[in-house]
C-alpha cells in the first residue's frame, strides 16, 4: 500500500513536472516570439521612416541626418531601439524591399479586380515605374490565361506563396551565392562557425554565423567582435576578412546550454565554492536574453557545465559533425588517457532538453557572418593529443618549444593590449588557433603535430589568437554589477551558454567580485592571469583530467607541484608572478616578453642563447627581472609549502 502510494504520488510529481516543463516552455516561446515580433516591427519601421525622411530631402547626407535625428528622438522615448545604426542598414533596405514588393502585389490584385470591372488603368499610378511595368506585365498575363477571375487557382497558388517573411529570407543572399558550406566546425554560445568554400577564390574559410535573435543584446554589442577583430592585424591573432548582415529564416543549429544538474551545481555555487573552477564558465549577463539591463554595463554571471569534475572545455567542442573531420582541431581520439571518451563528455545531441531549432526559426531577424581565417587545429586539441603521449617531465627540447609557442601567443595578447587597446578577456587554449604555416616566418614555431604515433612531424604551426566575442577596450572599462543568477533553471539554454570564459582562467578578482556582488575593474591583467595558467599547461603534461584540474586549482592559491618549481624554477617564478593574486602584482605582459626566458625562436637559433638561460641562470642579461623573479619564486615556494600544508589540514577536516 505504501509502496503503491509513493509510486502514485512519483507518478503524479511526474506528470506535475512535465505539465510545469511543457507550461513554462510554452511561456518561453510565447515570449520569444513577442521579442521577435518586436524586432520586427521596430525594423520595420525604421525602414520605413528612413524611407520617408529620403522622400522628404532629396539630400542623401541631409535625409540621412534627418533619419538620424528623428530616431535619436524617438528612442528616448522608448519607440525604437537602435535599429537605426548605420550597421543594419542593409537590413533596413530588405525590409524596404519587402514592403515594396507586399504593394506591388497588393496592387498586382487591385488592378486585377478594376481589370475584371473594365475600370481604365490610372493614368499617371503613384508607384516607380519599373512597378507600372510590372502591373502592364500583369496584366498581359491575365489576358493571355483567357481567364478574366482573378481567384483563379494559379493567380490564387503565387499570393499564397507568398509571405513577407519568404521575401524577407530569401533576397540576395551572399552567403548562399558566394560560399559553399562544407562543414560544421563547432558552437558557441551565439552561434556555430562553419568551414566553408568561396566559390570565387577556390579557398576554404572559416565563416562564424551569429544569430542575434535570442539575445536581448544591444545592437551595438552584437558588432563589438567584428569591430575589434576589423582593426587588428597581426600574425598572432586569427585574420578577419569581411562580414555583413542578411536576412535569414535558416534554421538556428542547436546552440551550447548547461543540463539542470549543471544548473544545480550553480546554485550550489552561490555559497562560493571557487574551488570547483573546473566546472564553469562565466556567462555575460549583459548578454543574456533575460536581462533587462540595456546599459552598457558588463555584468556577467557564472554558469556551470555539464561534465561535472571535468573541465568544461572538454564539452564545449562542437558538434559530432565537427569531431568527424580530420583535419580540424576536433579530431582528437575519442579513448585517451584522460580515462573517459572525449564523446562521451561532449553535450548529447539526442537530450530532449536541447532547443529544437525548428521551433524557433520563425523567430530570426537577421544572421551576421564572420569570414575568417580557417585554423585547422587549436592548442586544447594539441595539447590534449601531446599530454597522451609524454608526460611530465618535458625533454628540454619540447620545454624550448613551448616555450617559443608561448612567446608568440604573447607577442598576439601584448599586440592587443598595447597597440588595439583592448582585453580579450577570454584567453584559454580553446581560443588560440594553431595554423598551419611552409616555412618558419614571423610567429610561428616548429612543433611536433602529435597526430602520428610512428611518425611525429614537426610542423610549423602560427598560434593565433581568436574569438573576440568577449572584447573590450582597456579605457577604464569596469564590470559592473557582477551578479549570480538565482534562478538558473528558468532562464534559457541559450542564455546561459553565452559564455565569456572557463573558469580555470578566470582571475580571482572576478571571482571575489562575484561572492560580494560588487563592481570589479578589469584590467588587461585578467588576461595575464589566464596566460599564466597557459604557460603551466604548456608546460606540464597532466595524465588525467582530475589531475589536471586538482594542478589548476593548486595554482589558482599560488601553488605549483614541487617537482614542477625544481625542474623549472624560473618558469615557475614567472607563472606564479602572472596569476599572483593580486592584479596590481600582476607583471605587464610587455615586460614578460622582454624577460630572457622567452627569447624568440629566430633569436635562440642565431645566439643558442635559450640554452646557455636554461642551464645557467647567472648568464642572464637582464638581471632585473631575472633576480626579482628568483625572489618571488623564494617566497612563494615557502608560500607554496605553508599553503599545501594548510591545504592537506582542510582535507583532513
Ligand atoms: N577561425 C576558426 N577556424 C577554425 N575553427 C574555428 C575558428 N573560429 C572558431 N572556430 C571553432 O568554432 C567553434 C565555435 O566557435 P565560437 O567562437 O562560436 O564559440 P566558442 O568560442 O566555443 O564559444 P563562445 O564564443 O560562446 O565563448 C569552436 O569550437 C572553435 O574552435
Amino acid at each position: 500500500m505504501l509502496y503503491h502510494n509513493s509510486g502514485s504520488l512519483s507518478a503524479s510529481s511526474a506528470t506535475d513536472t512535465l505539465a510545469l516543463d511543457q507550461a513554462l516552455s510554452l511561456r518561453e516561446d510565447g515570449r520569444l516570439k513577442e521579442i521577435s515580433a518586436n524586432r520586427h516591427g521596430r525594423l520595420l519601421f525604421t525602414a520605413l521612416l528612413e524611407n520617408f525622411c529620403q522622400l522628404y530631402d532629396s539630400d542623401p547626407s541631409r535625409s540621412r541626418r534627418l533619419f538620424t535625428l528623428i530616431c535619436q528622438t524617438l528612442k528616448r522615448i522608448g519607440i525604437v531601439d537602435e535599429e537605426y545604426i548605420d550597421e543594419l542598414a542593409g537590413i533596413r533596405s530588405t525590409y524596404q524591399s519587402a514592403l515594396h514588393h507586399l504593394i506591388t502585389q497588393a496592387r498586382e490584385v487591385l488592378f486585377e479586380e478594376d481589370h475584371d470591372k473594365q475600370v481604365p488603368l490610372p493614368i499617371k499610378p503613384y508607384v516607380p515605374e519599373r512597378s507600372y511595368e510590372e502591373l502592364q506585365v500583369a496584366l498581359q498575363r491575365i489576358s493571355n490565361s483567357g481567364s478574366s477571375n482573378p481567384s483563379s487557382s494559379q493567380q490564387q497558388n503565387s499570393h499564397n506563396d507568398f509571405t513577407y517573411y519568404t521575401w524577407l529570407h530569401t533576397k540576395h543572399s551572399r552567403y548562399a551565392n558566394d560560399f559553399e558550406e562544407l562543414q560544421m566546425l563547432g558552437k558557441g554560445g551565439f552561434g556555430a562557425v562553419y568551414r566553408v568554400r568561396n566559390r570565387v577564390d577556390g579557398a576554404e574559410y572559416a565563416m562564424k554565423k551569429i544569430f542575434p535573435t535570442f539575445q536581448q543584446v544591444p545592437y551595438t554589442k552584437i558588432f563589438r567582435e567584428i569591430k575589434s577583430l576589423a582593426k587588428l592585424d597581426h600574425p598572432n591573432i586569427v585574420r578577419y576578412y569581411a562580414s555583413w548582415l542578411e536576412n535569414t529564416s535558416e534554421i538556428v543549429p542547436n546552440v551550447r546550454k548547461p543540463t539542470v544538474s549543471s544548473a544545480k551545481m550553480i546554485q550550489g555555487l552561490e555559497s562560493l565554492e571557487i574551488s570547483r573552477d573546473d566546472s564553469i564558465t562565466i556567462a555575460n549577463k549583459e548578454d543574456s536574453f533575460y536581462s533587462d539591463d540595456q546599459s552598457n554595463n558588463d555584468s556577467i554571471v557564472f554558469a556551470a557545465d555539464v561534465s561535472g569534475q571535468s573541465d568544461n572545455i572538454y564539452f564545449q567542442k562542437g558538434s559530432s559533425e565537427a569531431s568527424e573531420s580530420s583535419d580540424t582541431s576536433h579530431d582528437r581520439d575519442s579513448e585517451n588517457k584522460y580515462g573517459s571518451s572525449y564523446d562521451d563528455i561532449i553535450e548529447n545531441p539526442e537530450d530532449s532538453s536541447v532547443l529544437h531549432t525548428s521551433a524557433i526559426a520563425p523567430l530570426n531577424c537577421f544572421v551576421l557572418y564572420i569570414q575568417m581565417q580557417l585554423c585547422t587545429d587549436d592548442l586544447e586539441s594539441y595539447l590534449f593529443r601531446r599530454n597522451s603521449k609524454i608526460s611530465f617531465p618535458l625533454s628540454t627540447v619540447d620545454t624550448r618549444i613551448h616555450i617559443h609557442l608561448f612567446r608568440a601567443i604573447l607577442h598576439g595578447v601584448v599586440y592587443i593590449h598595447e597597440i588595439a587597446h583592448l582585453i580579450h578577456r577570454d584567453v584559454k587554449p580553446s581560443n588560440i588557433f594553431l595554423a598551419k604555416s611552409l616555412t618558419l616566418d614571423r610567429g610561428s614555431v616548429p612543433l611536433y603535430n602529435y597526430r602520428d604515433d610512428a611518425n611525429n612531424a614537426l610542423d610549423n604551426y602560427t598560434p593565433k589568437l581568436g574569438d573576440f566575442g568577449l572584447v573590450i577596450d582597456n579605457e577604464g572599462k569596469m564590470l559592473k554589477s557582477v551578479s549570480f543568477s538565482k534562478d538558473l533553471q528558468r532562464v534559457s539554454p541559450m542564455d546561459a551558454t553565452q559564455h565569456v570564459g572557463t573558469m580555470s582562467y578566470a582571475a580571482p578578482e572576478l571571482l571575489d567580485a562575484l561572492a560580494s556582488h560588487s563592481n570589479v575593474p578589469v584590467s588587461e591583467a585578467v588576461d595575464t592571469f589566464a596566460l599564466g595558467i597557459v604557460l603551466f599547461e604548456l608546460l606540464y603534461p597532466f595524465d588525467t583530467t582530475m589531475e589536471r584540474a586538482s594542478k589548476l586549482r593548486d595554482l589558482r592559491q599560488g601553488v605549483l607541484p614541487d617537482e614542477f618549481i625544481e625542474k623549472h624554477g624560473c618558469e615557475s617564478s614567472l607563472i606564479l608572478w602572472m596569476t599572483a593574486k593580486d592584479p596590481s602584482k600582476r607583471p605587464m605582459l610587455s615586460d614578460v616578453l622582454k624577460c630572457n626566458l622567452l627569447p624568440s625562436y629566430s633569436e635562440e637559433i642565431h645566439s643558442e642563447k635559450l640554452e646557455v638561460l636554461l642551464s645557467s641562470q647567472s648568464t642572464a642579461t637582464d638581471h632585473r627581472y631575472w633576480e626579482e623573479m628568483i625572489e618571488e619564486n623564494k617566497r612563494l615556494r615557502e608560500e607554496n609549502i605553508r599553503l599545501r600544508n594548510e591545504l592537506e589540514l582542510l582535507k583532513k577536516n
